[in-house]
């Protein structure tokens, strides 16, 4: 997830020579320094330390070390940019000096290609340009939306993690179509294109999915077809499900780590 947003923000004109991407691995920052010209240390410690913003984009079980190893160099002015879902932001507070600024995001991979959307929950002692600086780098990789932490499990499980759920229905409609006959190759690229059109024509026109669903479905065709079975197997419903228990674990997350 981070190397998304390193690509996103570069690709807006962030220079990488004003970038330090830490690693565990040698061979991950010989990798990360050919793709994207920025320097790469396995030091946390002193890549922070005249840094103006610190992204930890490590798993949630492993932000706390990170946390604590970061926490004494750290430039009182720095601001810390969370993308690990779950962990609250007095979860930060507890791992930094006092006072340290903090801005909880929450990404998605879109990022990489400029089209994410990521959530920004400033932090209660974090000013306005903070927020504004953070907001700046995110801009190349999509749109972002500021709302409240009690928010953000929500906005996790749906856009969070909503890039896997499209791949998930883009691999069955691929397969199905394969099913019928078509090649591997013809059969993902009409899934493929078919999403990326439905999306556009949603973005681009506004207009409501479900009236854009029945232009589609001529009465007595073969789309509505098609959604009957989708709704007699209960996928409207298991959507719901599925996002409540991406939600719901995102604040498990929370109680166990925090
Ligand atoms: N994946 C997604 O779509 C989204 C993820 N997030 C959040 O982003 C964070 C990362 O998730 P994700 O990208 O999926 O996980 P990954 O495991 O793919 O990425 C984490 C990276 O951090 C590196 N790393 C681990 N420990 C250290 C350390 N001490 N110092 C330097 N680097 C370290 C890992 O190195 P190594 O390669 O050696 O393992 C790895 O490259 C999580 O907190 C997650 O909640 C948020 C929104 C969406
Ligand atoms: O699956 C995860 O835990 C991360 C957070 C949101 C998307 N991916």
């Amino acid at each position: 997830m981070a190397e998304a947003v390193l690509a996103g923000a570069l690709s807006s004109g962030l220079d990488p020579a004003d970038v330090v991407a830490t690693v565990r691995r040698e061979d991950r920052g010989a990798e990360l320094a050919e793709t994207y010209g920025v320097a790469t240390t396995t030091d946390n410690a002193a890549a922070v330390s005249d840094a103006r913003l610190v992204v930890v984009g490590v798993k949630p079980k492993d932000v706390a070390a990170v946390l604590d190893e970061i926490g004494p160099a750290l430039p009182a002015d720095a601001v810390v940019v969370s993308v690990a879902v779950g962990l609250p932001l007095s979860f930060y507070a507890r791992h930094l000096p006092a006072d340290q600024h903090v801005v909880r995001t929450m990404p998605n991979t879109p990022a990489q290609v400029g089209a994410g959307v990521t959530a920004v929950v400033p932090g209660p002692t974090t000013d306005e340009d903070d927020v504004a600086l953070v907001e700046a780098l995110l801009a190349g990789t999509g749109e972002t939306l500021r709302i409240t932490e009690k928010e953000i499990d929500a906005f996790g499980a749906l856009a969070g993690s909503g890039p896997a759920y499209v791949f998930y229905v883009v691999d069955a409609m691929a397969e199905a179509g394969v099913l019928m006959g078509l090649t591997r190759a013809v059969a993902r690229r009409l899934a493929v294109q078919t999403v990326l059109g439905a999306g556009t024509l949603l973005a681009r026109t506004g207009e409501h999915p479900v009236v854009l669903r029945e232009k589609v479905s001529s009465p007595g065709g073969t789309t509505i077809q098609a959604l009957r079975r989708l709704d007699d197997a209960g996928v409207r419903a298991s959507f719901v499900a599925a996002m409540e228990a991406a939600r719901d674990r995102s604040a498990e997350l929370g109680r166990e780590l925090g």
